[in-house]
Parts: structure tokens; sequence; C-alpha cells
């Protein structure tokens, strides 16, 4: 018997309704033995990570952004609510509406460590701690690139200046990181002896950032170990995903032992973006999942996407991490039918872990009878196997020449059944035209049809496939 599930997933649909959702537990190698557990090294944090949460500082540059204070505040909340550890907020010193919706934020008793980002300047510096933040985050670009052309300034300066801000936030009891912008630009020894200059007068974290998305995850991996060994503070990690590499270096950022990853929902930031908050969580629940799921609302994922995506007027990408439309939905008829079996077969991560349902798309010239077979019996039709395949086969002659959705091939499968058992011919392909008894009830109901011919006592049938 295949599993059936209610439908509660897959919000953005593709416009046709052409696959089911099919429940069932994982396969018991996630549980018992994992194969994508991380490389066993007793400096690497993959199991104990902080977040550091951006949306409201690097995700307000993203070109589309503009949060009005109440946006802002809806956003922290849900933020704490989903249980980032930290969430940064804009300079106090961009503009006077800022410093003001950071000082409403920290007065909100969030859970969450409230940060503000500043540059590394004293005039910055004196705002923010007036804000009530629990933290600030300063920083200020190392390479010579931003040397010369951002703020003009040497190394001496730098070190002078850091000292300066770091010592006057600490005077005022609040946690304090320092970070060199364009981190992979800039020259080691320049990093390492700034990083082990703040460090002796006790930042809480130095910071990398990979500010233009050049690094790849080997580059990561060696600079934040090497800084491993230089510092004692904790290391937070920032990376731009203009080169597609801002998950896996976030990944190897804390295989290096790197403490602290920023994040933003969705990955909006400047240009195309950051590490996304949804893509961290998907690559760490497949290394951790006890860590990542006793730590986070995963459930809350969705909702907090579409808060965001809304407020920046984006759509949620098809192929987005866990949330896209179709991040779990399987269309091959051989997908399928290992899907309907043991769901562990061709996916990593269950879906049920973030409140989402898996689909089985059999609508397609692709399909299986295996597939077909399953939605048969979601339909309560008693077909044998033979049947099915049969079945299947008129399924594929008209998939073969147009588009297909639900209802066609309920109206396949429906007609076909009552050719059988009653022994009539009539043609099959008329039931696409003229839907089979059920569905137009259904539609007259005020449903989709293939919404209400659906069952849904998912627990009863998933107990079976696994
Ligand atoms: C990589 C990142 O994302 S870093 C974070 C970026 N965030 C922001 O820029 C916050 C929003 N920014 C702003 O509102 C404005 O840029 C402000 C208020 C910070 C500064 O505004 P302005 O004084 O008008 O300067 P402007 O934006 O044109 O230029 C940046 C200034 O900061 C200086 N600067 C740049 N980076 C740093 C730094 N890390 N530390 C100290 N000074 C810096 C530059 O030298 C330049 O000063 P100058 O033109 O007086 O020499
Ligand atoms: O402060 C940091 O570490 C990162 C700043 C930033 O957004 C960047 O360098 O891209
Ligand atoms: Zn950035």
């Amino acid at each position: 018997m295949p599993p059936t599930e209610s439908v509660n997933g897959s919000s953005s649909g593709n416009g046709k309704k052409n696959f089911q959702p099919v429940s069932g537990r994982h396969g018991p190698h996630l549980n018992s033995r994992n194969p994508y557990q991380p490389v066993p090294d007793f400096l690497s944090n993959v199991n104990s990570f902080k977040i550091i949460e951006s949306t409201l500082r690097e995700g307000e540059q993203f070109a589309n952004a503009f949060f009005d204070t109440a946006k802002k505040i809806e956003i922290a909340k849900a933020l704490d609510d989903f249980g980032v550890d930290y969430i940064e907020l804009t300079s106090p010193a961009a503009s006077e509406q800022s410093r003001l919706d950071c000082e409403a934020i920290c007065k909100l008793g969030l859970k969450a460590k409230i940060l503000t980002h500043i540059r590394c300047h004293m005039d910055d510096a004196r705002i923010a701690v007036q804000t009530g933040v629990d933290g600030v985050d300063v920083v200020i670009g190392t390479s010579s690139f931003l040397r010369e052309h951002s703020h003009g300034k040497d190394m001496d300066y730098i070190h002078k200046t850091a000292i300066e801000v770091i010592e006057f936030v600490k005077s005022h009891e609040i946690e304090i990181r320092f970070s060199s912008e364009d981190s992979f630009r800039s020259e080691l020894v320049d990093l390492l002896s700034i990083y082990r200059t703040v460090d002796q007068i006790g930042v809480n974290r130095v910071g990398i950032a990979d500010t233009v998305g050049c690094a790849s995850p080997r580059q990561v991996y060696d600079l934040v170990r090497t800084l491993r060994g230089v510092v004692s503070c904790d290391i937070e990690t920032h990376f731009h995903n203009d080169t597609g590499c801002a998950v896996a270096n976030a990944y190897c950022a804390l295989e290096a032992g790197a403490t602290h990853i920023d994040t933003s929902v969705l990955g909006i930031g400047e240009r195309n973006g950051i590490t996304p908050l949804g893509g961290l969580m998907a690559r760490m629940i497949v290394a951790d999942r006890e860590y990542v799921t006793s730590k986070y609302k995963l459930h809350k994922l969705r909702d907090l996407e579409n808060l965001v995506a809304e407020a920046v007027e984006v759509n949620i990408p098809f192929n987005n991490y866990i949330t896209g439309f179709c991040a779990f939905t399987h269309k091959a008829g051989i997908h399928a039918k290992a899907i309907l079996a043991n769901p562990s077969t061709y996916e990593i991560i269950n879906p049920a872990d973030f409140g989402i349902t898996r689909y089985v798309h059999f609508a397609s010239r692709l399909t299986g009878w295996n597939a077909i077979k399953s939605r048969v019996e979601q339909l309560d039709l008693d077909m044998t196997d033979a049947q099915c395949k049969e079945c299947t086969a008129k399924i594929k002659l008209l998939a073969d020449v147009r588009p297909l959705n639900v209802d066609d091939v309920d109206s396949i499968i429906r007609q076909y059944h009552f050719n059988i058992k009653t022994g009539n011919d009539q043609p099959l392909l008329k039931g696409i035209e003229h839907p089979a008894p059920g569905i137009q009830e259904a539609a007259d109901a005020g449903e989709p049809a293939a919404k209400k011919l659906r069952r849904t006592e998912p627990d009863q049938d998933a107990a079976k496939c696994c």
C-alpha cells in the first residue's frame, strides 16, 4: 500500500496539479549510521555553531529592501522565534530612523542577542553603544583595494583605531567583534597581525569576510584553520555568494573551527547576497540533525522566508533549499517507485522536519506503473498490477501528446477502472473532456478536484511504506 498524506505543502504551484503528496519515514540509515556525518575533528564546530542573522543589516543592503519600523520588528520577532542566536542590525550611524529602529528592537526583550554593525570609527562607536545593543560588530577593509579606494588608511592606522574603538566598546560592557572586510584579498601577514592584536585586547570574536564572494571552500578552510591557531576568541565568518560558494564556504569554515556563521533570510544582501539561512539549515541538518532540530524551529522556515520575500517583493525561487516548490517533488518513474518504498532512497533531508510535504509527480510520460498504482490506491480503486501497467501505458500515450495534470490522469484511471469493472469499452480519452465520476462533484463543492479526492490519513499509510 503506498503512502498518502494531506495537502499542506508546495504552496507556490506550477499552475498544474500533477503530483500527489506522499509520506513515509526515512530509512534507518539517517538515524543509525549517518554516511553524511562530518569528518571527525576536535576543532570542528559543525556540531555546535551559532548563527548571526543579518537580514536586518546585510539584508537591508539588498537592492529591493526597504524595511519600515513595523516590518523590522516583525522580522526580528520571527527570527527570534526561529531560534537564531544573534540578530545584526544596520548601523545606527546610517540614518536617524536606523538609530531609532535599533533602539526599538533592543527594547523588545528578545531571546536573541542584538548586535549592530559599524565602521571602525569612534563616531559610529559612540552612537552604537547608546542604542542598548548587546554587542557591536566593527569592520574595516584590509585588502589593498579597500585601503586604497575605500577608506584610504594604512595598517598602522587600522591597528591604532581598532584598539581605540574596541576598548571604548568594551568599557560599556557589551560584546565586541572585530572583522576585516575583504579578508580573502588581504595579505595574510596583515590579517594575522591585526587579529592577534585585537584578540589580545579581548574581543569576543574576530570576523573573516569574503566580501566579494571570491573564496573557494579550500581557501576558507585554510584561512580559518590558520587563524584558529593564532587567536583564542570565537571566529565569525561572512560569505558572499557571487560564485555560488556561500553555503559550502560556511560549512568549511565550521569544519576548520569557525564558531559563528552570518546568514540572511533567502540570502538577501549586497549584489546576489550571502549564505542563506535556509541553505545553511539544509546543509547542517544533514551533518547533525539532532543539533539543528533541537535548536531551530525548522517548521517556521517557510513562513519566515515568505515574510521576507513579501517585504522585499521577490518570489521564492523554484529551486530554493527546502522551500522551493519542487524541492521534495519526485518525478521520474524510477525515483517515484523507490521513494514510495523508502524516502531515503532519493532524499537526504526529511521534509517533515520542516513541516513540508513530499510529492510524487505522476502526470507525465516519465511516470511508471508503481506511481500510478499508488495513485489508484489513493483513489480507492481496485486494480491488479497488470491493469495498473496497462493503464500506465494509456496515460503515457496522452502524455506524449501534451502536458497532463492530475485531473487528466485521474480521469483516465477512473475511466479505465469503469471499463474493466463494467466490461464497457468507452474510449479512455473521453474522460479528459468529461470528468469522471467524483471529479465533477468535487469541483462543484468549490474545491480543486484532486485535492478533494486525496486521502488524509498520512500516518496510517506512511507506516506501511517504510
Ligand atoms: C561590506 C559591507 O557591507 S560594510 C557595511 C556597509 N554598511 C553601510 O555602508 C551602512 C550604510 N551606510 C551609510 O549610511 C553611509 O555610508 C555612512 C553613514 C556609513 C557613511 O556615510 P558618508 O559619511 O556620507 O560617507 P560615504 O558613504 O560616502 O563613504 C563611506 C565613508 O566611510 C569611510 N569608511 C569606509 N569604510 C570604513 C571603515 N570600515 N571604517 C572607517 N571608515 C570607513 C570612507 O572612507 C568614507 O569616508 P569619507 O568619504 O569621509 O572619506
Ligand atoms: O562585518 C563583517 O564581517 C562583514 C561585512 C560585510 O558585509 C562584508 O564584508 O561583506
Ligand atoms: Zn556582506
